[in-house]
């Protein structure tokens, strides 16, 4: 047994004191876990786009002071009361949707969106209503139920998933977020089709993440849409069949380029931006009939999106997803087997790896649009 348990344990955290502020490296308290919680000792964590937005202030449910991250990989160090299923020295994934498998959402098998402690976990509280995070006499909220940009955080035990205990750490962490979305939406919400046309919008993590699904569902085209143009080259490497730029066609309404090429519109559109004005161009750039359009991207508070009902009277359906679409336990430790067994492809998405004092570079990185996924080092 680790001489930490039930013990506070001090360890580096990078604290967001506030919105639109670099994180500051920081010496945080890290409570044990309660009744059942977990307490993880994070090895790797990723950056995602959704980080960045909460940091920029754009996510109405930010809250700070925080420690942020919700892609990461970790061991388990000690677990609270009445924790059965993850022990100590087990491989994890913190989950940002997790599963209790006895809530109606988890009953259901139309949604992964587990309610059991969601107004909690977006009031940046673990599910008693308290945190286990303080920093020079202040608390620190949770995010997302994850907080992985800390050497050591705790979650709720229905927040991990147990995976294969020889998956490398600075790979699986990616499954905890943007590859998971991207793969499921195309697989679990779209569900794509053998021979179908799609077009997708914004080709970062989450975006490649969808064409890699819609190739594995042998999708016919695969057009990767995308305003930079350096984008081009990972499109054809992540299983787009071809790649256009909207900056290429300023004089045209986009969806017109889209509908013009593929002869009425694509069975299957994603929106990987966050972007309103892309999501109607994507709902729009749909087949009559039976187009479906998937909106993926988080867009910034109190952006709203609109149509013409027409558009969806003629038969084209909008939908939304998070995390693909997974029910979270089951499946992200089946991911990982993917992984492992060659059929889903991570490591092409780790483009940058830094160490834990260098992640504000990780953000600065993000937004160069040169990067898909940096990981950091949060403990070797
Ligand atoms: N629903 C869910 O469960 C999840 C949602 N998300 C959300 O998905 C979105 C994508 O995340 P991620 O892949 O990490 O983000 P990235 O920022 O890495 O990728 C977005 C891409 O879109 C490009 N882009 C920006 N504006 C346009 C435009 N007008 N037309 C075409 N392309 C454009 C960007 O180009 P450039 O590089 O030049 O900026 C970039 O390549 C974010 O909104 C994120 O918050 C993420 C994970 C899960
Ligand atoms: N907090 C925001 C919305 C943020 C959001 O939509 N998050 C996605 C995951 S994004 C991951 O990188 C999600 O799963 N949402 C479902 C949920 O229950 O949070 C807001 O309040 O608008
Ligand atoms: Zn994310
Ligand atoms: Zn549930």
């Amino acid at each position: 047994m680790s001489d930490t348990v039930n013990k506070v344990i001090k360890c580096r955290a990078a604290v967001a004191w506030s919105e639109k502020a670099p994180l500051s490296i920081e010496e945080i308290s890290v409570d044990p876990p309660k009744a059942f919680e977990v307490r993880i000792k994070i090895l790797k964590t990723a950056l995602c786009h959704t980080d960045a937005y909460t940091l920029g202030g754009h996510d109405p449910e930010g809250l700070f002071p925080c420690v942020l991250g919700h892609e990461g990989a970790g061991i388990v160090e000690s677990v609270g009361e009445g924790v059965t299923t993850v022990q100590p020295g087990d491989h994890v994934i913190p989950l940002y949707t997790p599963q209790c498998k006895e809530c109606k959402f988890c009953k259901s098998p139309k949604t992964n969106l587990c309610g059991k402690i969601r107004l909690t976990q977006g009031q940046g509280l673990m599910p008693d209503g308290t945190s286990r995070f303080t920093c020079k006499g202040k608390t620190l909220f949770h995010f997302m139920g994850c907080s992985t940009f800390s050497e050591y955080t705790v979650v709720a035990e229905i927040s991990v998933a147990k995976v294969n205990d020889k998956a490398p750490m600075d790979k699986i962490c990616l499954l905890g977020c943007g590859v998971s979305t991207g793969y499921g939406a195309a697989l679990n919400t779209a569900n794509v089709e053998p021979g179908s046309t799609v077009a997708i919008w914004g080709l970062g993590a989450v975006g490649l993440a969808v064409a890699m699904g819609c190739k594995a569902a042998k999708a016919s085209r695969i057009i990767g849409v995308d305003t930079n143009p350096n984008k081009k080259q990972y499109a054809l490497e992540f299983g787009c069949t071809e790649f256009i730029n909207p900056l290429d066609y300023k004089d045209k309404d986009f969806k017109d380029v889209i509908i013009e090429m593929t002869d009425g519109g694509c069975d299957y559109t994603f929106e990987c931006i966050g972007n309103v004005n892309i999501m109607r161009t994507a709902l729009e750039a749909s087949h009559k009939g039976w187009g479906v359009s998937v909106i993926i991207g988080v867009a910034a508070s109190g952006k709203e999106i609109s149509t013409r009902p027409f558009q969806l009277v003629t038969g084209r359906t909008w939908k939304g997803c998070a995390f693909g679409g997974w029910k979270s336990r089951d499946s992200v430790p089946k991911l990982v087997e993917e992984y492992m067994n060659n059929t889903l492809p991570l490591d092409k998405f780790v483009t940058h790896q830094l160490p834990f004092e260098k992640i504000n570079e990780g953000f600065d990185l993000l937004h160069s649009g040169e990067c898909l996924r940096t990981v950091i080092t949060c403990n070797e």
